[in-house]
């Protein structure tokens, strides 16, 4: 379970009379639940990725909180982490290393013996079909292949909490149908809660079981699918988005 309550960020760029303040996130309020993919949906530069860095406990926010099942992310990071999975944009993986390595290293991180680590990648490499990648260097690996090594790795330490930023960006169809087939099972099998951030309509109509619809840094719409579409009054998800997302600047097409 995730929680987010009054969240806000600004970054600030430059110095002096040349600096620059950028409101990033400006109240962003949520839950995730259980066993449920909620969406994190909004055009670029809305938010997304700074409200998943704060979540993750990358970065510290001006105001608000949030919370992994109930711990706070500020106050008690070590456990907070423990139970968050992250998938971050960037990838980072650690090229000169192994697959098994890469996933291996970071279970010894939280806290699990060297066997153990071993055999949740083992395990996690036959959930996502990548056995035969496992004893190969990331160097050179394409998109497709450092997503899978970077979800094996977010997943060792079996979080009960998963939050992906733009997870399929850079993955063919193949590796893109892969990735829902997997999220899905985690959802269903294991009762994940599971919060990925997106501007892709199709995924969300796919996959989530929730959308938290994010513009200008706020909350601005927060549903179902169909929901959102009977709010936005029309049937075409994208409109839909279109109304929502930018009903203070007049529909857009
Ligand atoms: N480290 C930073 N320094 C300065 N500005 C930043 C920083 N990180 C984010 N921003 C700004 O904050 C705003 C929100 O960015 P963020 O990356 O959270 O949006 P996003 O919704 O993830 O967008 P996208 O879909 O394009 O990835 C943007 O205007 C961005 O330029």
């Amino acid at each position: 379970m995730i929680e987010v309550r009054g969240l806000e960020k600004r970054f600030v760029q430059g110095r002096g009379r040349q600096a620059r303040t950028v409101q990033a996130v400006a109240g962003v309020d949520f839950s995730a639940a259980d066993g449920r993919i909620t969406g994190l949906l909004g055009p670029n530069g809305a938010g997304k990725t700074t409200t998943l860095r704060i979540l993750a406990g990358l970065i510290e926010a001006d105001a608000g909180s949030a919370a992994v099942d109930g711990i706070d992310v500020a106050t008690r990071p070590r456990e907070a982490q423990a139970r968050l999975g992250v998938l971050g944009d960037a990838r980072g993986l650690y090229p000169r290393l192994t697959a098994r390595e890469n996933i291996v290293y970071y279970g010894r991180l939280h806290g699990l013996d060297a066997g153990r680590a071993n055999a949740r990648a083992e395990a996690l490499a036959a959930m996502l079909e990548m056995t035969p990648l496992l004893e190969r260097r990331t160097d050179g690996f394409s998109q497709g292949e450092r997503m899978k090594t970077a979800l094996a790795r977010a997943l060792v330490h079996d979080p009960a909490n998963i939050v992906l930023d733009e997870p399929t960006n850079g993955l063919d169809v193949l590796a893109t149908r892969a990735l829902r087939e997997t999220l899905r099972r985690l959802r269903d099998q294991t009762g994940k809660c599971i919060v990925f951030s997106t501007h892709v309509m199709q995924e969300v109509e796919r996959l989530c079981d929730r959308v938290v619809v994010i513009a200008h840094g706020r909350v601005v719409a927060d549903g179902s699918v169909d929901e959102l579409r009977e709010r936005a009054g029309t049937p075409d998800f994208e409109e839909a988005f279109v109304r929502l997302a930018f009903a203070d600047e007049g529909a857009r097409t």
